[in-house]
């Protein structure tokens, strides 16, 4: 399987009609694609062959309930950082058996939550969260499986803001403190010790970090197994990036292959935690041209989405291909492509040659991951609606916010 087919938004291949899609349901709106989503999660299943391997989702890409569904569907696993991720899963029909639990601030109430339906692992971050988690465990009356996130201490080549795996983030346990904290879990009577975390950050467009991490990983593994601390599985974590513009991350075979050579022959069972590589090119971000002006030397086409509807863009600077949904006869120009948030730092992408006029729709591409699990309601602006295209139908899968839901639960004062 080439990348390209692979990573290609089927929403294009099958002749998505977008802009119909738009007129019926308004804008700004989400568009995603089941096939697409199936095609992505299967990338990622199949290219680890029979080695023994769990695919977990990373739900904070994307939590739209039916999107869950969807990946439930074909037997996935999930990762979630929240009881309400939690929920969200269960709600979508997963399976907590196929559930991991990552974060570095779970409270008690989530960690009942999740004891009492019976996760798979706990990824820990901290020797404080494994002494809080025997407590809580040993209290209800059960055994938690846990693994424990072990910060590598690699570069991952990407973004200061989505980079994890340094020894000056916040997540995991240092290289340093790994074996005692290990050594620490498994004395703890309401623990089990299962595997080996590491997740060394996001969009990561290249092998080689994966590799250093698994290294340093595979050795403490090693290390704790002369202890007679036995590790069931390694989870990897999720970090593979996609195409945005023009970069090429391997496809999943690549990596997958790259990983189980280093493995060599061991039989650990591997953990995958992919979230943006299945659902950013799932999905696009549709938006209608509100007016289009000129300030001095700059162009603007102010459109109706904006940095609370989609917030890459603003947040870390991430580029996003935008493109004309219909052709015009529009004269092809330069243009900022804002929204009406009150914030200079409300764009969607900057200096694009578009041909568009007003009144015309615009595809931000790649939105599926980090779109709406983004999104706020910054200047009291609803969220916007999802939409699902399954083969010729399509579903709305989340109602745009009325004006009412923005004001649920707040009270006056008597
Ligand atoms: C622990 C953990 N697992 C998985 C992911 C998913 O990452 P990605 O969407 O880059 O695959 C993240 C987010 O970076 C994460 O923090
Ligand atoms: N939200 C980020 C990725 C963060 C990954 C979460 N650990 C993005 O849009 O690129």
């Amino acid at each position: 399987m080439d990348y390209f087919s692979y990573q290609q938004n089927a929403l294009f291949a099958e002749d998505c009609p977008v802009a119909e899609l738009a007129k019926k349901h308004g804008t700004p709106l989400y568009i995603y694609s089941r096939a697409t989503l199936e095609r992505h999660w299967h990338a990622f299943d199949s290219a680890v062959k029979d080695h023994p391997h769990l695919i977990c989702y990373a739900v904070k890409a994307n939590s739209n309930i039916a999107v869950l569904n969807v990946l439930a569907r074909l037997g996935s696993g999930f990762d979630i950082v929240s009881g309400g991720e939690l929920s969200r899963v269960l709600q979508a029909g997963g399976d907590p058996a196929k559930v991991v639990f990552s974060g570095v601030g779970k409270t008690v109430a989530e960690m009942e939550q999740a004891l009492n339906v019976g996760i798979y692992c706990f990824n820990v971050e901290s020797a404080a969260e494994l002494e809080q988690l025997d407590l809580v465990a040993g209290r209800l009356g059960k055994v938690a499986p846990v693994s424990l996130r072990v910060n590598p201490d690699v570069d991952a080549g990407t973004h200061p803001y989505i980079s994890t795996g340094l020894k000056e983030n916040k997540f995991g346990i240092s290289m340093d403190e790994a074996e005692q904290v290990f050594a620490r879990a498994a004395e703890l009577s309401n623990l089990e010790v299962k595997g080996v975390d590491c997740h060394i950050g996001s969009q990561l467009t290249e092998i080689q970090p994966f590799l250093d991490a698994m290294d340093r990983m595979l050795a403490l593994i090693d290390r704790l197994a002369e202890q007679g601390i036995e590790i069931k599985h390694f989870d990897v974590g999720g970090g593979l990036g996609v195409t945005y513009d023009d970069e090429t991350p391997p496809h999943p075979d690549k990596y997958a292959a790259a990983l189980l050579e280093r493995l060599n022959g061991r039989p650990l069972k591997l953990i995958f935690e992919p979230g943006r590589a299945i659902a950013a090119n799932a999905g696009i971000f549709v938006t209608q041209v509100l007016y289009l002006k000129e300030n001095s030397d700059k162009r603007f086409a102010i459109v109706d989405g904006a940095m609370n509807d989609l917030i890459r863009p603003s947040l870390y600077s991430a580029w996003q291909n935008i493109i004309a949904v219909e052709r015009t006869d529009a004269p092809t120009l330069t243009y900022d492509v804002v929204g009406p948030v009150c914030e200079t730092g409300d764009f969607i992408g900057k200096q694009r040659e578009l041909a568009v006029q007003s009144g015309d729709y615009l595809a931000v591409r790649s939105s599926g991951a980090y779109g709406f699990t983004m999104a706020s309601n910054y200047n009291s602006r609803p969220r916007a609606a999802e939409v699902m295209v399954d083969k010729d139908k399509h579903y709305v899968i989340r109602a745009r916010e009325n004006v009412e839901q923005l004001w649920q639960g707040e009270q006056l004062l008597p």
